[in-house]
């Protein structure tokens, strides 16, 4: 497969992640283009990943055969209605945005081939992982161009149905800000119990990090991983058992249910 020209439309925090995994795998400088209306945000981007950066969103796309969509949801019609009549056929669009349907952005651009992504904001370490759905317009080639393109910054997951791109936002699009709420309430947790905050915290964050590393790493699951830890009548079972009656796994339902919920809410609030 010949290397894809990408334009990035927005040159904000979700796209300065793409690109750097991009430049960082080996693409060529000249093979990426994006465009932002922040001259600060153009001189900085372009600056970091020694791409071009410019005004116009139309001038971003000629010549790419992939455009990232990687404004806010909230302004996408507005970006996708002006710069529709700059696309060509074939073009890939790749959307990252929140709570944008393909249908809606069918309907703004003219219908194409369209891969709507959900990321997250551990890309900006290459730690991300992301849903993707492409539309019946995608080609092979493209679905894999697509897949490189997130996988730059992650892992790259396919669906095979657009509506489980809400459950993907409820797991791991919105999923690293729950992590970061039991990090601070054991932060909190760990002060009241006398430790300095600066010990909480770090003894926090490194169990944080060393319990996903072994549950990556391991062959067995994170139910069995969790019973290792938990001596009969010890410690771990005390904390757990509090967890358990204070109903922790419905809670978390009922929360990754609310997201999943909003983000459909959201799909027919911005949508066409
Ligand atoms: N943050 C997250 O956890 C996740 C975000 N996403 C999605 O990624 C997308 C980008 O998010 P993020 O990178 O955080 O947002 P940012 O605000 O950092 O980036 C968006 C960029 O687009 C620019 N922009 C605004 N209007 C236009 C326009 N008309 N044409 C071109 N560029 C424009 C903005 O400039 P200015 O600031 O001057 O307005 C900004 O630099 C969103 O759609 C979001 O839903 C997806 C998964 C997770
Ligand atoms: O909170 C949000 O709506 C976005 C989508 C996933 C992460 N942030």
């Amino acid at each position: 497969m010949s290397t894809p020209r990408i334009a990035f439309i927005g040159a904000g925090n979700m796209a300065a992640s793409l690109i750097g995994g991009l430049r960082a795998q080996g693409v060529a400088a000249a093979n990426i283009r994006a465009s932002d209306p922040g001259a600060e945000q153009r001189e900085k981007i372009a600056a970091e990943h020694g791409i071009s950066v410019v005004q116009s969103n139309a001038d971003a796309v000629q010549g790419a055969d992939i455009v990232v969509l990687a404004t806010k949801p909230q302004v996408m019609k507005t970006v996708c209605e002006a710069l529709a009549p700059s696309l060509k056929d074939g073009q890939l669009v790749v959307s990252i945005a929140a709570g944008i349907t393909c249908a809606s952005l069918a309907a703004w651009l003219g219908a194409r081939p369209i891969v709507r992504c959900m990321p997250n904001t551990p890309a900006l370490l290459r730690q991300g992982v992301s849903g993707l759905y492409a539309n019946a317009e995608v080609s092979a080639t493209q679905r894999e161009q697509a897949e490189q393109l997130l996988s730059a910054v992650g892992i790259a997951l396919w669906l095979e149905e657009e509506k489980l791109i809400d459950a993907v936002t409820a797991v791991s699009g919105s999923g690293p800000a729950y992590f970061f709420l039991l990090m601070e309430a054991m932060t909190a947790a760990g002060e009241k119990l006398g430790l300095p905050r600066d010990t909480a915290e770090q003894l926090t964050l490194q169990t944080a990090l060393g319990a996903a590393r072994m549950a990556v790493a391991s062959d067995v699951d994170a139910a069995e991983l969790r019973r290792r830890v938990t001596s009969p009548n010890g410690t771990t079972e005390a904390a757990i058992k509090t967890f358990q009656a204070g109903g922790f796994e419905a809670l978390v339902q009922q929360a990754l249910n609310a997201a999943d919920r909003r983000s459909a809410e959201l799909a027919e609030q911005l949508g066409q």
